[in-house]
């Protein structure tokens, strides 16, 4: 990736910055790399997000935590254009809803158009193709598909050299996650934790300025669990900023520079990762979903305590989903 002269390499310096902001739901950034404004959706009668401002810090790894069912992977969804706020602006008149991505307006874009932008996302449940190649899978998610522009599509000098970049560049991520052994394997024969590996490899194809993890540690077995963590730290250092959704709280806590956390589709805290996590509103925010459980009052969102309500909760979703 080429240097950014308006990034923020140095990482203690952004996070001093950091913890000179107030500590409030939708306080402004010194640099958003995202903004969002007044961005809902409802399925029938509920709605799962509603979110009055957001703004993301460019080179900051920000986590999006809250309960089952808070509202934040349908938030990804609806910023990378993969869905649609309710009240979506439309051509002529439409709704309020507005968001905007390295200054570029992208309220009603596609999914393709927030990738190209320099956003893209990996989803919770792998869309690795499992009967394509590893190698395969990586071409995919390349910005310059030879196919794509008729006129290179014709000219065979320029497809093939396009084709070549992007083998290089796969093969050149593959090695880096790791996965270099396995390109011409299946994709759908590599282990759960390799196929999050491959999806956060297939995403950086693209050179994005910004990727979206959707619980990135979900299924990664605990060996592969430092190479993930150490992977996504790497990958800010270099340029790219990071916003990821997870329930573990040791990841969070371990990687983020600021967490933004959500409760029935509204966002209600954001601060700093030690003290968002023990603020009471998220604490609540937890319990409510909980309220048959005995947490105590001094450290009720310790890492064990979550991590517990979590893994519980995800056993109770997949028991409604049998
Ligand atoms: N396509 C859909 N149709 C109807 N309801 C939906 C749909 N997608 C999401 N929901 C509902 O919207 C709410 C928010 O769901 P969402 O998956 O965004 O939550 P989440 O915070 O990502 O949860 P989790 O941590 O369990 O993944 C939930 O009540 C969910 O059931």
């Amino acid at each position: 990736m080429s240097r950014d002269p308006n990034y923020p390499y140095d990482r203690e310096a952004l996070r001093a910055t950091l913890r000179t902001i107030e500590q409030t739901p939708g306080v402004a950034k010194p640099d958003p790399i995202l903004t969002v404004h007044d961005v809902e959706r409802r399925f029938g009668g509920m709605t799962a997000v509603s979110v009055d401002h957001l703004e993301v810090q460019r080179g900051a790894i920000t986590a999006l935590i809250g309960p089952n069912g808070a509202g934040k992977t349908t938030f990804f969804n609806l910023i990378t254009g993969f869905d649609q706020p309710s009240n979506a602006q439309k051509l002529f008149g439409g709704g309020d809803a507005r968001w905007s991505f390295n200054g570029r307006d992208l309220r009603r874009t596609s999914a393709s158009h927030a990738a190209r932008a320099g956003m893209v996302r990996t989803f919770q449940l792998t869309k690795a193709l499992s009967r394509m190649t590893v190698l395969e899978n990586m071409l995919i998610g390349a910005a310059n598909q030879p196919g794509e522009n008729l006129f290179v599509g014709l000219i065979k000098p320029l497809w093939a050299a396009r084709e070549r970049e992007n083998i290089e560049r796969a093969e050149e991520l593959l090695s880096r996650f790791k996965l270099d052994a396995k390109k011409n394997d299946m994709a759908g024969d590599l282990s759960g934790g390799q196929k999050k590996l491959l999806e956060m490899a297939r995403a950086l194809m693209s050179d994005p300025a910004m990727v979206m993890l959707d619980e990135p540690m979900a299924g990664v077995n605990p060996a592969l669990t430092q190479s993930l963590l150490d992977h996504i730290q790497a990958l800010r250092d270099e340029g790219t900023t990071v916003l990821f959704v997870e329930h573990d709280m040791h990841m969070v806590r371990h990687i983020s520079d600021w967490v933004v956390v959500m409760a029935q589709g509204e966002i209600i805290a954001e601060g700093l990762p030690e003290d968002v996590m023990h603020s009471a509103a998220v604490v609540d925010a937890y319990l409510g979903a909980h309220h048959d459980k005995d947490l105590g009052d001094d450290d009720a969102l310790t890492t064990g305590v979550v991590r517990a309500i979590a893994t519980e909760a995800a056993a109770e979703a997949g028991e409604e989903t049998r």
